[in-house]
C-alpha cells in the first residue's frame, strides 16, 4: 500500500528513559536510506548489525545494533527500521532528531505503527484490540485473554462464521438462478437453514462469555460492607498490604469509598471499602452510606462483614441477585468461643488468620464466573453489540418462511456485515481512530 509520498514514520517504542536500551522504530520507505545515512550500509534483513550510529554530517551519535526488515514480512508491511542503542534522553533524542532531518520522516502519532499493519492486511481489528489489550496487561489471567485475542484465534472464529454466512447466501442465490420459481426445492434449503439456525445458537453461546471475557480484562468487583467498625477498613489495608483506609476504633470512620487493586490468583481485583451502614440523622454519614449502596450495586461480590461480637447481625440489605460471602472479623480475640460449624468465613486483620481462606474463597467465585473452556471469548461491548446484531439477523433469515429467498439472502448478508464490522472486514473508518488512540506513541 506504500505509495512513494508516504511519510516514513519514527518513535521510540521502548519505555521510559533512562533505559538500559532504547529501541528506536521507524516505518516506511525511507527507512533503507536512512538506515545507510546514519549506520552504513544496510544488514541483511532481520540481522542485527552492530554499527557506529551518525547523523547527516556525520556526527557519531552512539554505538548500537541496527535492524532491518524489509516490507511486506514486517510488523507493519512496510519496510522497518530498528535502532537499539543506549537509553539515555540525550542519545535518544539525537538519533530521533537526526532522523527526522531526512524527507518526509517525522514522528510518529499514537498508535500509528499498529494502524499501517491494519491497513496493509497484518492485523485485523480485534487482534489490533488484542494487542493495545496486551500492552496493558497487568495480571496473568489478562495477557492470556489478550493474547488469545491479539494472536487471531478469536478473529478466526468471527471469520469462520462470516464465512459460513456468505457461503449459505451463495448456494441461495444459485439456487435462484437456476429456479424459475425462486422456491428452492427441499433438501438444499432445509439444510441451509438448519445450520443457520445452529450458527446462531453458537454465536449466542459466545455472546455468553461475554461477561467472563469483561471481568477476566476489566477486573471482578468485590465491595466490603457492614455495620460500622465491622473492619472493613483493617480489611482492605490487610488485603492491599498497606495503609490504604484510615482505621479507628469510633464507629463511622469511612465515609468515602476507598478503592485498592490486587491480584488474585492472576485475575485482576477491584477492591472497595464503604462506610459502615446504620440508621443515622448525620447527613456526611448518610451520603457515605448512600454510596456504599450504589457500590454494592455495581459489585461482583459483596463480603459481609460482622464482628463476631456484636450479636445481632446488622440488617445490612444487599441489592439482589449480587452473590455474598459471610465474614465474621476480629476472630483473634474470641479464639475460645468461635463456632465450630459456622457457614461464613472466620478472619483477623490483625493477625492474618483466615485471609488465605477468604482469598481462596474469592478465587473460586471468580473462576466460577469464568468458568469458560477456551479463552477465545469476546472481552468488548463492540464484539457484543455486533455479535448479537448478527444472531437477530440469522433468526429473522430462518424464520422468515413465509418471505421470499431473496429476502431470507438479504439478511444473511446484512449478518455477515455485521460480523465483518467486529474484525474490520466491512465500513469501520468511524472506529479506527477510537481503537489506535488506546495505543502509545511507538506501537
Ligand atoms: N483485634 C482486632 N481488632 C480489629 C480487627 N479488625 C479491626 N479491628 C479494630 O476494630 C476497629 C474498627 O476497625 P475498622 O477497620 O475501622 O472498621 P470499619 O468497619 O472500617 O469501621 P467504619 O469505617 O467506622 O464503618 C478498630 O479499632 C480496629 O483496630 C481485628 O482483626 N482484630
Ligand atoms: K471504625
Ligand atoms: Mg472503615
Amino acid at each position: 500500500m506504500s505509495s512513494p509520498e508516504r511519510e516514513t514514520i519514527i518513535a521510540l517504542s521502548s519505555g521510559a528513559l533512562p533505559s538500559g536500551v532504547a529501541v528506536i522504530r521507524l516505518s516506511g520507505p525511507q527507512s533503507a536510506v536512512i538506515c545507510e545515512a546514519m549506520a552504513g550500509t544496510l544488514p541483511p534483513p532481520r540481522m542485527a548489525a552492530l554499527r557506529p550510529i551518525r547523523d547527516r554530517n556525520g556526527l557519531l551519535l552512539d554505538r548500537g545494533l541496527v535492524l532491518f526488515f524489509p516490507g511486506p514480512n514486517s510488523f507493519t508491511g512496510e519496510d522497518c527500521l530498528e535502532f537499539h542503542l543506549h537509553g539515555g534522553r540525550a542519545v535518544v533524542e539525537s538519533a530521533l532528531n537526526a532522523a527526522t532531518e531526512f524527507e518526509n520522516c517525522r514522528l510518529a502519532e499514537a498508535g500509528e505503527f499498529s494502524r499501517r499493519a491494519f491497513e496493509n492486511g497484518k492485523l485485523d481489528l480485534v487482534e489490533t484490540e488484542g494487542l493495545a489489550d496486551l500492552l496493558a496487561a497487568e495480571t496473568e489471567m489478562q495477557r492470556r485473554l489478550a493474547l488469545e485475542q491479539s494472536s487471531g484465534h478469536l478473529s478466526a472464529i468471527y471469520q469462520k462464521w462470516r464465512e459460513q454466512l456468505l457461503g449459505a447466501r451463495a448456494l441461495i442465490e444459485a439456487e435462484l438462478d437456476f429456479s424459475d420459481e425462486g422456491d428452492i426445492p427441499g433438501s438444499v434449503s432445509d439444510r441451509i437453514w438448519s445450520e443457520m439456525a445452529s450458527l446462531a445458537r453458537d454465536i449466542e453461546q459466545v455472546l455468553g462469555n461475554l461477561k467472563a471475557g469483561e471481568i477476566i480484562r476489566d477486573g471482578f468487583t468485590v465491595v466490603i460492607a457492614g455495620p460500622p467498625n465491622a473492619g472493613k477498613s483493617s480489611l482492605l489495608n490487610a488485603l492491599a498490604n498497606r495503609e490504604v483506609a484510615i482505621v479507628t476504633e469510633y464507629a463511622g470512620t469511612t465515609r468515602d469509598v476507598l478503592h485498592c487493586e490486587l491480584d488474585i490468583g492472576g485475575y485482576a481485583v477491584h477492591l472497595y471499602d464503604t462506610a459502615g451502614v446504620r440508621e443515622t440523622s448525620e447527613p456526611v454519614e448518610r451520603e457515605g452510606i448512600r454510596r456504599a449502596y450504589r457500590k454494592m450495586e455495581e459489585a461482583d461480590l459483596v463480603l459481609s462483614l460482622s464482628d463476631y461480637a456484636s450479636s445481632a447481625k446488622q440488617e445490612l440489605d444487599i441489592p439482589n441477585g449480587i452473590p455474598v460471602i459471610d465474614v465474621v472479623t476480629k476472630i483473634d480475640l474470641y479464639t475460645d468461643s468461635l463456632p465450630q460449624q459456622s457457614t461464613a468465613m472466620l478472619i483477623s486483620s490483625q493477625s492474618g488468620q483466615g485471609l488465605d481462606n477468604l482469598r481462596s474463597a474469592i478465587l473460586a467465585e471468580l473462576k466460577d464466573r469464568t468458568n469458560t473452556v477456551s479463552l477465545a471469548i469476546p472481552s468488548r461491548l463492540r464484539h457484543a453489540q455486533h455479535l448479537h446484531d448478527a444472531a437477530e439477523h440469522i433468526w429473522r433469515a430462518v424464520r422468515a418462511e413465509t418471505d421470499g429467498l431473496e429476502i431470507r439472502a438479504e439478511f444473511l448478508r446484512r449478518a455477515a456485515d455485521t460480523i465483518g464490522r467486529v474484525t474490520g472486514k466491512v465500513d469501520v473508518e468511524m472506529l479506527l481512530g477510537k481503537i489506535f488512540s488506546e495505543f502509545c506513541v511507538g506501537k
